[in-house]
């Protein structure tokens, strides 16, 4: 339901946003990304994971979407998403996580009419489950599910072709990319995708992570191409590099694979 607050004759209603009084409209919720279209876009971060949670939204009709919420966030999401107005249809997971449990069964309890949303080859259970070319809409908004496996096999990279962005999971991190020395991890299968499913969009396409462990909050197609010091280099150099990359397993592994295989139902 969109809440409506007054003062002095003013009148704030929901997601439209907008701040009226005497045939007066002014718009309130706007988005870096805002081009006359209806669009939201927030980011959002946990610091212990690093984890970006992304709410996207349809302005005109109120639905939204949470890309790869965190159970402990659960709350502050949905508050956000009802202070906004907007009406949460679906909670998308873009690969089963091993360093956090999912927000998806937590936000369920919250917002029931919501569903959740993994790729069908993640092994995970959901309301929704999406195959390669898959389409989710919102509103007069659409997301594209294009299968990016390597760092799981049901890696999912979510894009938005009318806005230019593509949301990478844990397949394309910022000048980085997803660990394959875990759950179906494969080097040549990531590489595959980057190349084959990534690096072929438009380069102005603005791309958003899962995760980011330095600060950077966004990067582009083009930089990515030109800077990624992994999936810059050939596939023997790239598979070497990640033979060798000897980071600690995820702390929260043990308990957040299993979590997220029911989408954080049980936690
Ligand atoms: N230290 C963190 C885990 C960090 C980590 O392994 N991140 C993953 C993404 S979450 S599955 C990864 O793929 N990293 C790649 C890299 O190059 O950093 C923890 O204990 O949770
Ligand atoms: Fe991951």
């Amino acid at each position: 339901m969109l809440e409506k607050l007054t003062f002095g004759g003013w009148r704030i209603a929901g997601a439209y946003c907008t701040l009226s009084k005497a045939g007066v409209q002014i718009r309130l919720v706007s988005s870096a990304m805002d081009k006359g279209s209806n669009f939201f876009f927030r980011q959002l971060f946990d610091t212990v994971s690093s984890t970006y949670t992304y709410l996207l939204g349809d302005t005109g009709s109120c639905e939204a979407v949470l890309i790869d919420p965190v159970l402990e966030h659960a709350e502050r999401d949905a508050a956000l998403i009802r202070e906004l107005g907007f009406k949460l249809i679906y909670a998308m997971n873009t690969h089963m996580h091993a360093d956090h449990i999912t927000g998806t069964g937590k936000l369920k309890s919250i917002l029931p009419e919501m569903k959740s949303v993994i790729g069908k080859a993640s092994g995970a259970q959901a309301d929704v489950y999406l195959r390669d070319g898959e389409v989710i809409n919102f509103g007069a908004h659409k997301l594209e599910a294009t299968a990016t496996p390597g760092h799981t096999n049901g890696c999912l990279t979510y894009i938005c072709h009318e806005q230019g962005i593509a949301f990478t999971g844990d397949t394309l991190l910022i000048r980085g990319c997803g660990r394959t020395d875990f759950q179906e991890g494969s080097s040549e299968t990531l590489y595959n995708s980057v190349h084959q499913r990534i690096f072929t969009l438009p380069d102005h396409y603005t791309l958003y992570p899962a995760h980011d462990y330095r600060g950077q909050t966004a990067t582009t197609v083009a930089e990515e191409k030109k800077y990624n010091p992994r999936l810059t280099k050939s596939l023997p150099e790239f598979v070497n590099i990640m033979k060798n990359l000897n980071l600690p397993y995820p702390k929260m592994i043990d308990k957040a694979v299993p979590a997220n295989r029911v989408c954080g139902l049980h936690y």
